[in-house]
């Protein structure tokens, strides 16, 4: 049965099976074939399909088609893929005996589709040859290589301070408007010269945010290297609960290629909502926040997806950062501390920080990359030294300053350096930074030789450093780039041109009372 029912859609298929078996069959098959009990948003009970397997695509009618979830005797709970406005108690449903899949392969480059593989551009519809199922296995254990190649992000807080690698998987979290989108899209501009191909997956989100990003791509060129996958809030939570493993897969299908590929999931807190509406629709019981009991298991098995290839497979790699909305700063909520045990470290954003207009708003002490320190460029390793402790300590004393204690000299300078520090971690939206030009700035920033300018001039030195350091001989800058620690040689050259590009911008007073930032 099994065979024969495979065919039942493909005529041509049916013909050669004929053949293959050398005798004739009738051209026709027995389908299995139910009806509908009950529609409710999202979701529809199916009574008559007593052979349907777990996750299997039924169909409703040409254009409306659903995935098999909850299995009983009796009925099955369909998880619809679309519009239900049209679908009535008593309709009939087909087994298609096949799982949901999606076009992939170099055709999706440039292109806006939805997570069923139509396109959302107004272009062309998709006619890729190839197809893989949306729900894959992860990889095994032995089919994975260590981190080892940072993936640059162009933001100097997260280069510098909290590094990511090929086949990491960061999480962004943070409030609402925060910057959350922001720093992902910028990540996915920096790749421009990368060679790494990126996934924007939008689940959940409003049509004018998803335009509006689509449109910054666009103008920075990233479309180029980028697929986005898009599912709008009034979508059904259905499409909104398969979006992220649809786009998982069209990131496989690159991995396995052999190339590097970065994934944004903006976000899973819609992803998780769309989830929760469906579980109880589907009567599944509830637990913590009205959560069914395997909202953990929906991602870590779709953030499991990511790694990064062994050689034998063809060493390419899947980078994720899923995004997460927390509510009044509480990170310890169920969803937001699921991701953070499942993934390899998080960059928190921080509204009191954007509130103050240090942006990004990464919040350096609840940030942390398990893996990808060990990917950094030896370069920022010889020049990051101790910035993330000096960074921490004048966090602390400046809460006591405020205070107006009068402070000694070692915590006036450790206060002012720290200042310093905050004020080169501020970066503008799109404006994604080398490696040569962080790593030059950063070692003139840890030897201190911008804590004698005013603090109120430091973008004017900073400008004035990156416009010298145009001027470095290339074989310095490929150094910087390179697996190789600074040499001694390097370090000195830098600081020699870093010496006399600031020096137009220092005064003999290293204390300016107007300093307010
Ligand atoms: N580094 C930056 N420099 C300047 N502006 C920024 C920067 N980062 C974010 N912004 C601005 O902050 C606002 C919020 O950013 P964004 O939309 O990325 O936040 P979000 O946390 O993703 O929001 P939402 O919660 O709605 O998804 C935007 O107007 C964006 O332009």
């Amino acid at each position: 049965m099994s065979e024969l029912a495979s065919n039942l859609y493909g005529p041509d298929a049916f013909h050669q099976l004929a053949a293959a078996r050398g005798k004739y069959i009738f051209p026709f098959a027995l389908c299995e074939a139910g009806y509908v009990t009950s529609v409710s948003a999202g979701i529809a009970k199916v009574s008559g399909l007593p052979g349907v397997g777990f996750e299997e695509m039924v169909k409703f009618s040409e254009t409306l088609f659903g995935i098999a979830y909850n299995i009983d005797e009796a009925e099955i709970g369909v998880i619809l893929l679309g519009e239900d406005a049209d679908l009535n108690v008593g309709d009939q449903v087909e087994r298609t005996h096949r799982v949901m899949d999606i076009p992939v392969g170099d055709l999706l480059i440039g292109r806006i589709i939805n997570p069923l593989g139509e396109p959302e551009d107004g272009g062309a519809a998709i006619a890729a040859t190839q197809r893989l199922p949306v729900e894959r296995r992860a990889a095994a254990i032995m089919d994975r290589a260590p981190v080892a190649v940072p993936l640059q992000t162009g933001i100097k807080v997260i280069d510098a301070l909290i590094p990511i690698g090929r086949g990491q998987r960061e999480l962004i979290l943070g409030d609402r408007q925060t910057g959350k989108t922001a720093i992902a899209i910028d990540t996915i501009i920096n790749q421009s010269d990368k060679n790494v191909l990126c996934v924007y997956c939008a689940i959940g989100q409003r049509a004018s945010t998803v335009a509006k990003v689509v449109a910054n791509l666009r103008e920075k060129g990233a479309m180029d290297y980028t697929v986005v996958v898009v599912t709008e809030g009034n979508d059904p939570p259905g499409l909104k609960y398969i979006a992220p493993y649809a786009a998982t897969s069209i990131a496989e299908y690159f991995m396995e290629q052999g190339r590097d590929v970065l994934i944004v999931y903006d976000d899973l807190t819609h992803h998780a909502r769309a989830y929760r509406e469906l579980s109880l629709l589907l009567r599944r019981p509830p637990g913590r926040e009205a959560f069914p009991g395997d909202i953990f298991y929906i991602h870590s098995r779709l953030l499991e997806r990511s790694t990064h290839l062994s050689k034998d497979l063809g060493g390419g790699s899947l980078t994720a950062l899923p995004i997460i909305e927390t509510e009044a700063q509480n990170i310890s909520a169920y969803i937001p501390t699921n991701l953070i045990s499942i993934t390899d470290g998080q960059i928190y954003l921080s509204p009191k920080l954007f509130e103050l207009g240090i942006l990004p708003a990464v919040d350096v002490g609840k940030s942390v990359s398990r893996v990808g320190g060990k990917a950094q460029l030896p370069g920022y390793r010889s020049v990051t030294g101790s910035l993330k402790l000096d960074y921490a300590q004048f966090e602390e004393l400046e809460n006591y300053a405020r205070f107006g204690t009068r402070l000694d000299e070692a915590t006036r300078k450790t206060i002012e350096h720290g200042k310093r520090i905050r004020r080169w971690l501020i970066q503008h939206q799109f404006n994604p930074l080398s490696v040569a030009e962080q790593i030059v700035v950063l070692l003139a920033l840890t030897e201190g030789y911008f804590d004698t300018i005013p603090i109120t001039i430091f973008d004017e030195a900073e400008a004035g450093l990156l416009v010298a350091s145009k001027e470095l001989p290339d074989d310095i800058k490929s150094r910087l780039v390179s697996d190789k620690p600074l040499s001694e040689d390097d370090k000195n050259a830098l600081l020699s041109l870093a010496k006399k590009a600031l020096l137009p911008f220092e005064t003999a007073a290293n204390e300016p009372k107007s300093d307010r930032s």
